[in-house]
């Protein structure tokens, strides 16, 4: 069996190194003629898989991409050709949240916000939504969901307001897929309109696709010197970013929310079960037997809780201003933007989510707040 995957997938080999031959290939520039002996086929957000890649192969049994976005993969002709697609949903989704969380903590200390004073707007409530959500109840600050799909679904109770209102909140945080059609679709759901009404006050965060907020409505917008404090993990046209729009960021980085080893490396593993269930194979393998180290293991806490400590604790483990300086130093300096954005993720330095460092008090409160926070098993 040939297995042809992203060359950034970590573990693959690790993973599907019993499952026959394999191939790695750079996900950006992967051809037709590459790919055409294939019989299963692993990418990620990069690569597009449609008609035109898959022309030349007649023997593909399985497609899998180890991300949660499914807008780079034309499933209605894999259903077609009957070919088995399996996404990873859910693999990093952790991984934004810890994103978001060391955004807003950043952006409390840079303006001196509190944050249990703001509320923020959550638009989308799937798997990353909800994640940010529960670490946001972890430390006390409010938010509002927005997703009038789950809105419509029996089985979840939790409440929903009208985008209006989310847009409305202090935190703008989005969590939607890139979709055209249907009843809600994304494509510049932050359109003109939408984002003249913002305030100078607020802060949008996009973690999701560059197409969902219309990036040259932001930059004139900017330019003509409104106040909105943004937040930019995904741009519209990757690699080929608006690169005027940079100067204006509070935080910007290069595609990378979801970067966590952790998450990208559950990618990985989730196709691994995918493949081993379609070829009636035992899953064997767990993420948790390739996964290293991680450089901190423990943190003790022996004061009380307040701003400075959970500040302290998020950017011990990650602060974001890392990957916004790498951004910032490489992106329109060094060489031509595309291939630098590029770059950028190819090396994406170790960054490891709060699960990874255990953290304990001798105050019982203390350590329950840091485990609800993601952080850890107990001592
Ligand atoms: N920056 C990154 O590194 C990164 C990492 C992971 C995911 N993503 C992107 O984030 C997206 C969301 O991820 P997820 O795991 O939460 O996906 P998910 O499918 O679990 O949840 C998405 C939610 O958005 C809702 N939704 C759809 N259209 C909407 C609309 N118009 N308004 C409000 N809600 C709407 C859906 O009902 C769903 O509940 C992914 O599709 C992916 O494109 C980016
Ligand atoms: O959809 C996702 O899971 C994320 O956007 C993911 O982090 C994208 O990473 P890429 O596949 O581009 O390496």
């Amino acid at each position: 069996m040939k297995i042809f995957f992203d060359e950034n997938m970590p573990f693959a080999r690790e993973f599907f190194s019993d499952f026959g031959e394999l191939t790695a290939f750079a996900g950006r520039t992967l051809t037709t003629e590459q790919v055409a002996e294939a019989d299963v086929l692993l990418v990620r957000s990069i690569t597009e898989v449609n008609q035109s890649l898959l022309a030349a192969n007649n023997k593909l049994q399985f497609v899998g991409t180890a991300t949660i976005g499914v807008d780079h993969i034309d499933q209605h002709y894999l259903r077609q050709r009957g070919i088995n697609f399996s996404a990873a949903p859910g693999c990093n989704a952790i991984s934004v949240a810890e994103y978001v969380l060391s955004s807003l903590v950043v952006l409390a200390e840079r303006y001196q916000l509190v944050l249990q004073d703001l509320t923020v707007g959550i638009i989308g409530a799937g798997n990353t939504g909800s994640r940010l959500s529960e670490k946001l109840d972890a430390i006390g600050v409010n938010y509002l969901l927005c997703d009038p799909l789950l809105a419509q679904n029996d089985n979840d109770q939790r409440e929903f307001v009208a985008l209006e209102q989310a847009l409305a909140c202090d935190v703008i945080s989005l969590h939607v897929p890139k979709t055209t059609s249907g009843d809600y679709p994304t494509y510049h759901l932050l359109n003109e309109q939408r984002l003249s009404q913002l305030s100078s006050k607020q802060i949008l965060i996009n973690a999701c696709r560059g197409e969902v907020t219309d990036n040259q409505a932001l930059l004139k917008m900017k330019q003509r010197g409104h106040g909105v404090k943004l937040v930019l993990d995904v741009w519209e046209n990757e690699p080929q970013i608006l690169t005027e729009l940079i100067s204006y960021c509070e935080i910007t980085t290069a595609h990378i929310a979801g970067y966590s080893l952790e998450g990208k490396a559950r990618g990985t593993e989730m196709l691994y079960q995918a493949l081993s269930r379609l070829l009636n194979k035992p899953v064997e393998k767990s993420l948790t037997d390739f996964l290293p180290d991680s450089g901190i293991s423990h943190i003790e806490i022996n004061q009380g809780f307040d701003e400075i400590l959970l500040n302290q604790l998020v950017k011990m483990v990650y602060d974001v201003r890392r990957d916004d300086a790498l951004f910032r130093q490489q992106i329109g300096h060094q060489q031509e933007t595309a291939l630098a954005f590029d770059l950028l993720r190819k090396t994406y330095p170790a960054r490891r989510e709060f699960s990874s460092v255990n953290v304990s008090s001798n105050q019982q409160h203390q350590s329950a707040f840091a485990h609800r926070l993601g952080f850890g098993n107990l001592r």
